[in-house]
């Protein structure tokens, strides 16, 4: 098989059997969420627009270039492709980005009018990059939501290199990434059980 073509399967396989995984864990409700992954050559291997993320084949799979441009204009990659390759654009060293529609994002974005989320003295915070105990506080920023992607992406812009367990955009939902897909995983299911823990300390105390 041809190598390019190969690549993109391997990217295409991590894409789905991530997709399965957020959908058991109720991250990706309807069609919401997108996933990618950075291909060995550059490419990005991103979800077609409109998937149900738990029910993705390959095929659903498509690549764009570093500026979000389709390889195959008659393929349509998801709406928030800006936002992904704006990750890989930045962090050179990530390999996969992942956006999820939880319950406890949606919710905690909403309600906290703060520009960020802080969470501190959970040992699961050491999920995060260069994280190495529970006796810190992770400042989550908490971006208004935008329809205009391009638009969003200027607002989140400066902030990378100072997000190390990413961002949430308000009332809609997470992006997280890692240096390969099962590191953005990891990292994503260390985020939603702690907004999740979150959600449930505030809820108690109300
Ligand atoms: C039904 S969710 C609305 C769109 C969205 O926020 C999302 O994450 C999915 O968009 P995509 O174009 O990637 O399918
Ligand atoms: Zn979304």
């Amino acid at each position: 098989m041809d190598k390019t073509v190969a690549e993109k399967n391997r990217g295409a396989q991590d894409i789905v059997r991530a997709g399965q995984r957020m959908d058991l864990r109720g991250w990706v409700p309807a069609t919401a969420g997108n996933i990618s992954c950075r291909l060995a050559d550059g490419r990005i291997a991103i979800t077609r627009s409109g998937c149900h993320k738990g029910f993705l084949r390959t095929d659903d799979v498509i690549t764009v270039d570093e500026a979000g441009h389709p390889h195959d204009p008659a393929n349509k990659p998801s709406a928030e492709t800006l936002l992904h390759c704006q990750a890989y654009r930045l962090m050179p060293q990530v390999g996969a980005v992942l956006h999820g529609h939880s319950v406890a994002s949606t919710v905690l974005s909403m309600d906290v009018r703060e520009p960020a989320l802080i969470l501190r003295d959970y040992e699961v915070q050491k999920v995060f990059e260069g994280q190495t105990t529970h006796d810190a506080s992770i400042a989550i920023p908490l971006f208004d939501n935008d329809q205009d992607i391009a638009r969003l992406a200027t607002v989140v812009e400066p902030f990378f290199g100072r997000m190390p367990a990413g961002y949430i955009i308000r009332g809609h939902g997470v992006y997280v990434w890692g240096r390969d897909m099962d590191m953005a995983l990891a990292r994503l299911e260390g985020l939603e059980f702690l907004l999740a823990c979150e959600l449930e300390r505030r809820r108690a105390r109300a």
